[in-house]
């Protein structure tokens, strides 16, 4: 039995606190391999953000959970010896059972996501509660993300294919009975680098998708029903398209490349919106960067030289994203 203090880890009770009084978003990037965590941390502690490292069932099986509870740990003190000791969280995202959120609880998670949004509401409620109360009952309090409503595309397997859209008039009922610590809602994003199919969107001059905008009348809707709770949004990639362009150049291809514009992330971030879930922008970054040192330098096979520059990029893009979308950076 690990507890995450132990880890020098936090929860995201605190920093959930600070975000909605600040009128930001905490960023939460998932990590699977050493290359992301450096450029995470390096961004971090050099636009001094609090960040919350997610780690999916997906991450475990590539990694081992082993290796990636002992990297956040490695993490909190690589921070440190940067020079700034930025709070970290190490969350479960996308958590599917209460077995799965109790063992990463006992090896030093600060923080779990019970993902019930594809079960009937009463088995939500229900699994939900059972993983708050371990959570609650640890000698230090691991704090607990519930979700409602199903987003579209894929997710952890399950393929859905309508938004649907949260019920603000269950919000509450769930909250209470739960005891969650926030919820993440759907709006209308979704996860990976098609957020939309093209007849759902209109097309720019250059032809580029331009998405229909998020139903910011439920999230409003939701915020008058839980007064200054923590709302957390996945699927908040917005897919640039200088790196679709450079994987495109380089021989990849990303169909129908369409993620959340970047306007409304910031509108997002100064609501009850406390927590912006980004993955595929990363993957996009490190992917465009290694097409482009496999095809510029073809004799190249030290995987430093094409990981290196990945993580560079990475980096880059999550300082981006903290100083000028989720306005987490100078908050740590
Ligand atoms: O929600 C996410 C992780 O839980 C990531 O979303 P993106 O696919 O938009 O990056
Ligand atoms: O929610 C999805 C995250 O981007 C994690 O993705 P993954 O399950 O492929 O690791
Ligand atoms: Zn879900
Ligand atoms: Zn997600």
């Amino acid at each position: 039995m690990v507890s995450y203090k132990d880890l020098g880890l936090v929860n995201t009770k605190d920093l959930f606190a600070k975000a909605m009084a600040g009128k930001y978003a905490i960023p939460a990037y998932n990590f699977n391999n050493l290359e992301q965590l450096q450029a995470i941390v390096q961004a971090c502690v050099e636009t001094k953000s609090p960040v919350i490292l997610q780690v999916s069932s997906g991450a475990r099986k590539y990694a081992n959970a082993t290796l990636l509870r002992n990297m956040a740990k490695g993490a909190t003190e690589y921070a440190k010896e940067l020079g700034y000791d930025i709070p970290i969280v190490l969350h479960l995202d996308h958590g599917d059972s209460l077995a799965l959120c109790k063992e990463c609880i006992e090896s030093g998670f600060s923080s779990v996501m019970i993902d019930g949004s594809h079960l009937p509401y009463e088995e939500n409620v229900a699994l939900t509660k059972q993983v708050v109360d371990f959570a609650h009952s640890q000698e230090h309090y691991v704090t607990v993300e519930g979700e409602l409503g199903i987003l579209a595309g894929i997710e952890d397997d399950v393929v859905a294919e309508h938004h649907t859209y949260t019920e603000p008039d269950e919000v509450e009922d769930f909250v209470k009975r739960t005891g969650v610590d926030s919820l993440a809602i759907s709006i209308g994003t979704s996860h990976g680098a098609t957020k939309f199919t093209p007849d759902q969107c209109t097309r720019n001059a250059d032809g580029v998708l331009v998405p229909p905008e998020l139903r910011f009348d439920i999230l409003e809707e939701i915020e008058k029903r839980l007064p200054g709770f923590p709302i957390v949004l996945h699927g908040s990639s917005s897919v640039p398209m200088e790196y679709v362009r450079i994987i495109e150049q380089f021989g990849g291809k990303v169909p129908d490349a369409v993620g959340i514009p970047e306007e409304q992330l910031r509108r997002a971030a100064a609501s009850a919106v406390c927590k912006i879930n980004i993955d595929s922008d990363g993957r996009l970054a490190m992917t465009a960067m290694i097409r482009k040192v496999f095809a510029e330098q073809p004799s190249e096979f030290d995987p430093r030289k094409y990981l290196g520059p990945a993580r560079d990029e990475l980096k880059k893009l999550y300082m981006y994203k903290n100083q000028n979308v989720l306005g987490s950076a100078g908050k740590a």
